[in-house]
């Protein structure tokens, strides 16, 4: 086992008041109450009922005044306050914030990659203990460590939906994830249905009214830094009525080609840690998953061999403990945390029962605690949705991805059968398939009519016409309807006794919606993300139906929905958006 070195042994500046125990702290998965530890090996016990208290106020939101009589009253009581936060320290025992604070906030102020390692405790704790003057128990002011964004839904909200799609997606869990924090993650996967307007149960519902009810939140302040901090510099001056952003582009995402002149150069310590984010969206650990995710898009944009440990410090959003991680990559091409989550049994069987097309990292933990360890244990004795069972007989195929040339004969067939309906029609794959990518998870095709007519009633035919034939196999969700679009998720395999089930989304759109259905289904979901937050910089919404501008927000809300601007065609979005067009493949980010 290799031991962790650092180049240097000095912390980066500004960090050397540390009272560290690094050696018993990997730290990974503990919330240690440090207050007890720290307890038992002081010498001299101070009085008073705060003796335990060590803690790290975070300042932010909390009123001067108060914050100065907390600071007071805490050391008058015998506890202690640390000014600065280490990650590692044993010398703080609770981090106490503002009432109001949510755990991504606390994260996004103090910097970190991961929730504290202590407990986060609301303010309004500390004066109930002042008030009754005894070290009270802290649990029901604790803010949760996986605390997901409010407008996302709960797994159990999502499993009593006629139709769930918790598919989820190997690749998309966290992607999605990254401009808005961890999200649930069995709303993972297929999720940009419910979010950019598809039902996916009762509690989407709401969203098929408006149709675009994805842009706001899918796109939140937390992209990129770049793009952020244009966003902040220009947001503000940007007139409501004017139809093209005037925030300066060319920083964003979606301004870039992802055909980069520069090679990921750390893709050896990328590989590992991306390996951390599917153990960790495994075990349903979405800020973990969320932090390493972050960590990897921090790697892949540096520009050299990450060659110290403080230039992994120095990276955007990396703390200590990634640092420490990235370093311990670096030095030894291993990483200890990983080698433990992989040798875990738990861990194994979560992501093989988290690969299982309809269940998420909380269905995967049920079938655990219900004592199921293999494929063959769910065939046999667990209680299965229609998309699990299928998945689950399925679970090799759809799991493998297939060839470009194999998406192209897909696409072929589901081409030829809706020519055979309706003449002039057009119909393509989009998705990983159009960007080029050499291999695609799944084929998603585009269908719609010049016409502008012709599109109607063609979905159920076509969808009739391929299940007659044999080529779809099952059905994970047989129609959807998002306002005048359609959409089938379904199961089908090409002629042959060698070939394999695929994964294949039919969508059938009206020709007005056309160009913005084919950027949205074109992708990727982070070039989608990177336009919407470009949009919502400038009063502008868009999803896969429609381009809005003069649109108003209130936070997350849209108080005024704004007027379609006309995007005849794809680069007419691009146009619309001041962005400069890119071809798919240059937009696989
Ligand atoms: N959270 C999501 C998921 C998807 N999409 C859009 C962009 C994707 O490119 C497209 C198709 O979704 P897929 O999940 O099929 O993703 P890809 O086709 O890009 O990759 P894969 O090869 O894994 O299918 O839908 C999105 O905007 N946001
Ligand atoms: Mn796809």
């Amino acid at each position: 086992m290799t031991s962790l070195k650092r180049k240097s042994d000095l912390p980066p500046s500004g960090q050397n008041k540390r009272l560290v125990n690094e050696a018993g702290t990997d730290g990974d998965n503990n919330i240690n109450n440090n207050a007890e530890q720290s307890q038992s090996t002081t010498a001299e016990k101070p009085s008073g009922f705060l003796a335990k208290l060590m803690a790290f106020i975070l300042p932010a939101c909390i009123e001067k005044a108060r914050l100065e009589i907390f600071k007071t009253q805490i050391v008058k009581n015998g506890g202690k306050i640390v000014t600065e936060f280490d990650s590692n320290s044993n010398s703080i025992s609770h981090v106490i914030v503002d009432d109001k604070m949510d755990m991504e906030r606390v994260m996004r102020i103090m910097k970190l990659d991961t929730p504290p390692h202590v407990p986060v405790v609301k303010s309004m704790w500390l004066s109930s203990c002042l008030k009754s003057k005894c070290f009270l128990s802290f649990q029901e002011y604790e803010l949760a460590a996986k605390k997901v964004s409010p407008e996302v839904l709960g797994e159990e909200q999502r499993n009593t939906s006629p139709v769930s799609f918790n598919r989820d997606a190997k690749s998309n869990v966290c992607l999605g994830a990254l401009e808005n924090g961890p999200q649930t993650s069995d709303t993972a996967g297929k999720q940009h249905f419910g979010r950019a307007g598809f039902v996916a149960g009762p509690s989407h519902q709401a969203s098929t009214t408006t149709g675009d009810s994805d842009s706001d939140y899918i796109a939140s302040d937390d992209d990129n830094d770049e793009e952020q901090s244009q966003a902040a510099q220009t947001s503000s001056n940007f007139p409501l009525s004017s139809q093209k952003p005037m925030v300066p582009v060319d920083k964003w995402i979606c301004a870039q080609s992802s055909k980069s002149p520069k090679p990921n150069l750390n893709k050896h310590i990328t590989d590992k840690l991306e390996e951390m984010v599917k153990a960790y969206e495994s075990t349903n650990d979405r800020w973990r998953a969320f932090g390493y995710q972050k960590a990897v898009q921090a790697l892949r944009r540096h520009p050299k061999v990450i060659s110290s440990w403080e230039e992994a410090m120095a990276l955007p959003a990396i703390g200590k403990r990634l640092a420490d991680k990235i370093w311990e990559i670096a030095e030894s091409g291993e990483l200890r945390k990983l080698q433990e989550l992989k040798s875990s049994e738990e861990v194994r069987v979560l992501e093989t029962f988290t690969n299982v097309w309809g269940a998420g990292p909380t269905t995967a933990q049920q079938w655990f605690q219900q004592g199921f360890r293999t494929i063959e244990d769910l065939k046999e004795k667990a209680h299965l949705t229609h998309q699990q069972k299928v998945g689950v007989r399925l679970y090799q195929d759809l799991l493998d991805r297939m060839p470009r040339e194999e998406a192209a004969e897909i696409e072929k067939v589901v081409r030829e059968a809706a020519e055979s309906i309706q003449e002039g029609v057009v119909a393509q794959a989009c998705g990983s398939y159009r960007r080029g990518k050499a291999t695609c998870g799944d084929v998603d095709v585009l269908v719609t009519h010049p016409d502008g007519r012709s599109h109607k009633g063609l979905f159920s035919k076509l969808l009739a016409k391929l299940k007659d034939s044999g080529f779809l196999t099952d059905d994970l969700v047989s129609a959807e309807d998002a306002g005048n679009q359609k959409k089938y998720l379904g199961v089908c395999k090409l002629p042959g006794e060698n070939t394999k089930h695929r994964r294949l989304d039919i969508i059938v759109v009206p020709y007005s919606e056309y160009g913005c259905a084919l950027v949205y289904f074109t992708g990727s979901a982070h070039f989608n993300r990177s336009l919407r937050h470009l949009c919502k910089k400038s009063s502008m919404s868009l999803n896969e139906h429609a381009l809005k501008s003069g649109v108003v927000r209130k936070g997350a809300e849209k108080i005024y929905e704004g007027t379609v601007i006309p995007t005849p065609t794809e680069k007419s979005v691009f146009e619309a958006l001041n962005v400069p067009y890119r071809p798919p493949e240059e937009r696989d980010h």
